[in-house]
Parts: C-alpha cells; sequence; structure tokens
C-alpha cells in the first residue's frame, strides 16, 4: 500500500444508536489459510464497548469460504466451482461464528439471508423482526449470506450490498463497513501511487464510481466498486457509510469516541424522510383496511399505529407485509388517509377488526404485533 492511514483526516463520526458493521474476509482471513482472531479482536471490542454505551450493533461477516478453504484445501481447484464455494462457506460458517462468539461474553447468533428473502416483504418482516428481537435480547447477530441457497438470480453478489440491505432492514443510522485499506482513494492505491485519499463523498455519482478498482487480494470479492454500491444504496435509505481500516486499532477508538478517520459517504435524506418516500411511491397490493373516524384521525393527526380496534372494514387480498392503502370507511369517500405495511393479512385483519390488541393471541393462535400496521411503516397521505 503506498498511500498512507494518516492522510486521511480526523472528523467527528455521525451520531449514532444502530449500525452494521461490515467485516470483509480481508480482516479474518489467515494469510496461510483459514480464519485469524488478529483483527477480529479489537472489531468486537468496539462492538462490546458501543453495547455498553447504550449502542447497538449488528455485524456481517464474510470469511466463510476462507475458513472452508482451510478445512479441505483444494476443494476449489477440483470439480464445479460455485458448488464448491457454497460446500466451503457450509463447512467454514460454523468455525467463523465460533470465531466470534470467542470475543463476547454475550452470546452469537447466526443469521444467514439471501436476496430473495429481502425481496419478499413477508421474509423481510420475519427478518427484520427476528434480527430487532435478538437485539433485544442483547445478542450480537452475526449475518452472512446464505450461499447454500445463494446462486445466480438468488444472490446478492457481496457482502457489501448484503450489509446495506440489513441496515435499511434494522433501520440502522450507520452503516461501517471495515476492509484492509484506511477509505476510498481516487484509484486503488494497490496500483496507483498517486491516488489519494477521499475524506468525503457526498453523492456516489459516476465520478466516484470510477474510482473504484477491484478486489485487493485473493481472498475479498467486490473491491471498492461493491463498496461504493453499497454506501449508495445506505444513502437513498437515509443512511450514513463509513469505510475505514479495520486492521487499525486507533481507528476502531477514534470510533468508539465519537470520531473517524476514514471516507464519510453522506445521506441526502434523512432516514424517515427515505422511508416514508419509498412507501408513498411503492406499488401497494389490491385491497384496503378502511377505518372508523378516530383512527383516521389517530392517524393523520397524531402519525399514531393502526390497531386493529379502528378497522372497519377490509377490502381485497394481500399478505402480510404488502403495502396497503388505508381508507376512512365514511366521510371521507374514497380517498387513502395513509399506506404502510401490514402486520397481518387481509384474512386475519378481518378476524382481529374492531378488537383490542390483547385479543390478537387468542383469535389468531400468533401475535406479530400490537399494530395492524406500525407507524414506523406508515405513511399519511
Ligand atoms: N479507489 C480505491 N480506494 C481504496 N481501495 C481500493 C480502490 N479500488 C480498489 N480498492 C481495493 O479494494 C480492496 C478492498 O476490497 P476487498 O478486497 O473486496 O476487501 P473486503 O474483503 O474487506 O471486502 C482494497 O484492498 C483495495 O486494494
Ligand atoms: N459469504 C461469503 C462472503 C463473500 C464476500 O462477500 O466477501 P467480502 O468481499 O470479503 O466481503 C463468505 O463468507 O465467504
Amino acid at each position: 500500500m503506498t498511500a498512507s492511514a494518516s492522510s486521511f483526516t480526523e472528523r467527528p463520526l455521525p451520531r449514532w444508536k444502530r449500525a452494521v458493521l461490515k467485516v470483509g474476509s480481508s480482516l479474518v482471513a489467515a494469510p496461510g489459510g483459514g480464519l485469524t482472531p488478529r483483527y477480529a479482536l479489537a472489531l468486537a471490542q468496539f462492538v462490546s464497548s458501543s453495547r455498553q454505551a447504550g449502542r447497538e450493533v449488528v455485524i456481517v461477516s464474510s470469511g466463510a469460504v476462507a475458513a472452508g478453504r482451510a478445512i479441505v484445501p483444494g476443494a476449489l481447484e477440483s470439480g464445479a466451482v460455485m458448488a464448491a464455494r457454497q460446500a466451503l462457506a457450509a463447512l467454514g460458517q460454523a468455525q467463523l461464528i465460533g470465531l466470534w462468539q470467542r470475543f463476547f461474553e454475550r452470546p452469537v447468533a447466526q443469521v444467514l439471508l439471501t436476496h430473495d428473502d429481502l425481496r419478499n416483504r413477508r421474509r423481510y418482516l420475519n427478518a427484520r423482526a427476528t434480527l430487532l428481537e435478538l437485539l433485544r435480547l442483547d445478542a450480537i447477530p452475526v449475518v452472512n449470506e446464505n450461499d447454500t441457497v445463494s446462486v445466480d438470480e438468488l444472490k446478492l453478489g457481496d457482502n457489501d450490498n448484503l450489509a446495506a440491505f440489513v441496515a435499511a432492514l434494522v433501520d440502522a443510522d450507520l452503516l461501517l463497513i471495515a476492509s484492509d485499506v484506511p477509505g476510498l482513494y481516487t484509484a486503488n492505491p494497490r496500483d496507483d501511487p498517486s491516488a489519494r485519499p477521499v475524506d468525503e463523498v457526498a453523492e456516489v455519482g459516476e465520478s466516484i464510481l470510477a474510482m473504484a478498482g477491484g478486489a485487493g487480494s485473493v481472498i475479498g470479492t467486490g473491491g471498492m466498486a461493491t463498496k461504493l454500491q453499497a454506501a449508495a444504496k445506505a444513502a437513498g435509505a437515509g443512511i450514513q457509510t463509513v469505510l475505514f481500516d479495520g486492521t487499525d486499532a486507533d481507528a476502531l477508538r477514534l470510533m468508539a469516541h465519537g470520531a473517524m478517520r476514514g471516507t464519510l459517504v453522506r445521506a441526502s435524506l434523512s432516514r424517515t424522510a427515505a422511508r416514508k418516500h419509498w412507501l408513498r411511491h411503492a406499488p401497494s397490493a389490491p385491497g384496503a383496511v378502511l377505518v372508523d373516524a378516530g383512527a383516521a384521525r389517530a392517524l393523520s393527526e397524531k402519525g399514531a399505529s393502526l390497531l386493529p380496534g379502528g378497522v372497519v372494514e377490509v377490502e381485497g387480498d394481500f399478505a402480510r407485509g404488502d403495502i396497503v392503502d388505508v381508507r376512512a370507511a365514511e366521510g371521507a369517500g374514497a380517498r387513502p388517509v395513509a399506506r404502510g405495511i401490514v402486520q397481518y393479512s387481509a384474512r386475519d385483519i378481518r378476524r382481529i377488526a374492531r378488537r383490542h390488541s390483547r385479543e390478537i393471541q387468542a383469535l389468531l393462535g400468533y401475535t406479530y404485533d400490537d399494530a395492524v400496521v406500525h407507524r414506523d411503516d406508515l405513511v399519511v397521505l
């Protein structure tokens, strides 16, 4: 590496309560094969100290394939490459979770996701509920792509993009991408000695994307290109991204104290504004939830959640996780008052309509949420 870490300037870290920390293979793969605790220890200490300060962190960790390579050396050189990578990921995943568990007193939870899980709204809601519950239980979720079923169209492509999806999924304020490079340079510093550090990116446009080269090591996959794609996705969801050096214990100490050294990719919209914009413009499912005048007022004037007690009628057929219009049953006519992601299917909302939230369990045999539409998932029209 020709450019030095000190050439990035120290600046304040944006304030955050919940972050996703993406750890690249380059940080957990040992040079001779298998995994190394060398950098994972300081990264885990950062997570633990953040937790003690009342902040929550979801880890997205690569390294399963690297771990698997040491279990069955030579597997990638024989047979189908895709199947071999998948088999190595399955072999190495247990060790990867084992590596992280070594550094935490709190329990570590393995979460494996695919693109399909995040595209399908019902699975999206379920994945979100699981991750949020794990945080509430004070566990450390460690996410990786589910390589066993992630081929071609199912593949997210890389864990940088997966981390951006997870950040949006759990409503994180910050996406922290740790790699083996101090941040974004104007060109790949491994190839170009004149590459200069970029402290801040206001928007990931063509000129920024053109700076990115491929992976720096045989272990890493996407290089800077996928990190910038991830940062752009996060920015679209109102989440800021920090690209920093996970081998630099000092960079981690700075972040634990509210400062940073690396590249900050800004988000133009706030998280709430980005989510509301998405809800407003995403296609809604056929059907509607009709509410009484009190519920219509609570939604439009107080931004409250829609509780089953305020639901009068359900039109059409939709599934849990769909975006559905909410209309006033009378008075305001056919105009929707709000639109949001429903926690229950049309069939189940019909069964809990006009009833109290505490009756949901008895009526349906399960409960996802007290609300039919949670206020975080709702936009007033
Ligand atoms: N413009 C750039 N600035 C910084 N690093 C770059 C740039 N272009 C390419 N890279 C390469 O990206 C690598 C990090 O990506 P990658 O190897 O995929 O790591 P990880 O395994 O952490 O995801 C760096 O080691 C560096 O060589
Ligand atoms: N699921 C793969 C992740 C591959 C990947 O995206 O690696 P990286 O570019 O180092 O984050 C593994 O655990 O090996």
